[in-house]
């Protein structure tokens, strides 16, 4: 489904994920239908569609925080049941800000994000504190590392929490409507941030209400609808018919979405397990 031409090289790498007919959902609630998709390196797929169309609950089934019903589905060209190597996927959580109970710098919770590359026992090491200032440097923030993260904007958080997952240096972000909240202003700036890492050869995979935001990074737009796909294409595409997906889906957030995000600031494992999240 990828329109890229790595498809045709011989010996190309897999797909950084691959849906076929893949299903999520919670209990035996089936939320995302048998859905088929890939999404290959170099991709930066907009994931767009109503409320409750199921766009949180695919992402999150990329990452263990929903259950795979049906269907399977290949991380890096391995069965998700047996992908071990979870810091190659980074993942800013849908939310509004960090909690304000977090007390901590924003170099502290940016070097959380390292965490799960090292043993526990085993103290920070010269590496770990390059790759925290150059995140912070890519997210424009160098020079608020030492300040309190409760001090910061929720447009600078949303980039803290960014910067976080890419201390752990995937080869996949996955973001969860980074710009929900944030002012204008604030979207420009993440927006510049965002293409700066598309500069740098990030993919990306975004949910996002708001593609006005992110029209000039991004490379292919998915479509969900009640759980299916219905529309898959470029941009170009998509500006000429497809328009009517974004008109009249309101955004709200459940209360849920507040808890899980102070959940997910906290935790070490970039990655929250399933018992985390809940
Ligand atoms: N933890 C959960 N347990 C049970 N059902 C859930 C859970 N999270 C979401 N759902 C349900 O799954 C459906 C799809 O929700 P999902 O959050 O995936 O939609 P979405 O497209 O991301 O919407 P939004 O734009 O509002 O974030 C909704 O009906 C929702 O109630």
């Amino acid at each position: 489904m990828s329109m890229s031409s790595a498809h045709d090289t011989a010996h190309a790498a897999p797909p950084l994920v691959e849906l076929r007919s893949a299903s999520f959902g919670y209990g035996d609630r089936v939320v995302v239908d048998r859905v088929s998709l890939e999404q290959r390196a170099g991709e930066v797929v907009a994931l767009l569609g109503p409320n409750g169309s199921g766009k949180s609950t695919l992402v999150k089934g990329l990452l263990g925080l929903s259950e795979h019903l049906g269907g399977e589905v290949l991380l890096f060209g391995t069965p998700i049941e047996r992908f071990r190597d979870k810091p190659r996927i980074g993942y800013v959580p849908q939310r509004h800000s960090l909690s304000q109970t977090v007390r901590a710098t924003v170099r502290e919770v940016v070097a959380t994000g390292r965490l799960a590359l090292r043993p526990w026992w085993r103290p920070a090491a010269a590496v770990d504190a390059t790759t925290v200032e150059r995140a912070l440097e890519a997210v424009g923030l160098a020079d608020r590392a030492g300040e309190d993260v409760a001090a910061l904007s929720g447009g600078q958080q949303r980039r803290v929490l960014i910067a976080r997952a890419l201390a752990a240096g995937p080869d996949l972000l996955i973001m969860d409507e980074p710009t929900a909240g944030v002012d204008a202003a604030n979207q420009r700036v993440l927006a510049d941030v965002l293409a700066g890492l598309v500069d740098t050869g990030t993919s990306m995979l975004v949910v996002t209400h708001e593609l006005d935001a992110f029209r000039d990074v991004v490379t292919r737009i998915v479509c969900m609808d009640r759980g299916h796909v219905d529309f898959d294409g470029d941009p170009a595409a998509y500006a000429t018919g497809h328009r009517s997906h974004e008109r009249g889906s309101g955004h709200h957030h459940s209360p849920d979405d507040t808890r899980e995000a102070g959940l997910a600031a906290v935790v070490s494992d970039p990655l929250p397990t399933r018992e985390e999240n809940r």
